[in-house]
């Protein structure tokens, strides 16, 4: 895989993580993260404290689905089913099993709200729109309710320094601004919605709070 970033590669890689009875894909979660990462990368080192993280998390995924549990670790639902049946998952403080998949997907799971929420203000921003306020908006809707202050701290040394509008356009290399804009369009659909599937998913098995 090139490792220059294009946005059209996320969307396929969300695209292919649903299955046909909605069900969600390890495999492919983690290959629109991948992505992401690169992205992220691309900006520039201020922002490598955040990519180790996911990195971080997307090799405890990775490990758990080329494992000897592997099967068990194919979509997000069987996943659940099978760490809850057996009680491989810390549910009220951290003990023995601090790097259950369901807590790791968790964390990625909650990001997923931040990315769905920045995207939508880029793509209804005006030209002179500041990509670290949307940035920041959208975090404070979401991550930031799970991050300590140091960390709310150092996120928003990060937005500081991201490019403006433009630059983040042309980067994601999708053509010009109204083909991005068409992009974007065409996969905020699709990533709210395999939001939603886990959103649910975790509630119903009241996992939404996972230390
Ligand atoms: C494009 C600019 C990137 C801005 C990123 C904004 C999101 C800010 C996330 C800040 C994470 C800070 C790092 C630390 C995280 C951990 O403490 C914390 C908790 O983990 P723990 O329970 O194991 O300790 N981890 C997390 O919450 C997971 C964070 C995942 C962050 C993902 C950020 C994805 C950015 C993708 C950029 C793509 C831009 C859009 C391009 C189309």
């Amino acid at each position: 895989m090139a490792d220059t970033f294009s946005l059209q590669r996320v969307l396929e890689a969300f695209r292919s993580s649903m299955s046909e009875n909605k069900e969600v894909y390890i495999k492919y979660y983690i290959a629109g993260w991948q992505e992401l990462v690169s992205f992220m990368n691309s900006l520039g080192n201020v922002f490598s404290f955040i990519s180790k993280d996911v990195v971080n998390k997307i090799q405890i995924l990775e490990n758990f689905l080329s494992g000897e549990s592997g099967s068990y670790y194919v979509t997000i639902q069987s996943m659940v089913k099978y760490e809850l049946e057996n009680e491989l998952v810390d549910l009220t403080k951290r003990g023995s099993h601090p790097e259950s998949g369901c807590r790791t997907l968790l964390r990625l799971h909650r990001a997923l709200r931040w990315l769905e929420l920045f995207l939508e203000r880029l793509r209804t921003s005006t030209e002179d729109g500041k990509t670290s306020v949307m940035c920041s908006d959208a975090y404070n809707e979401s991550l930031a309710q799970h991050h300590p202050w140091l960390i709310r701290k150092a996120v928003g040394v990060a937005f500081c320094a991201l490019p403006g509008r433009d630059t983040f356009f042309d980067v994601m290399n999708a053509g010009d601004h109204t083909q991005v804009v068409a992009l974007l369009g065409e996969s905020l659909p699709l990533i709210a919605e395999v939001y939603q599937i886990t959103e649910d998913l975790y509630a119903k098995n009241h996992l939404l709070e996972l230390p």
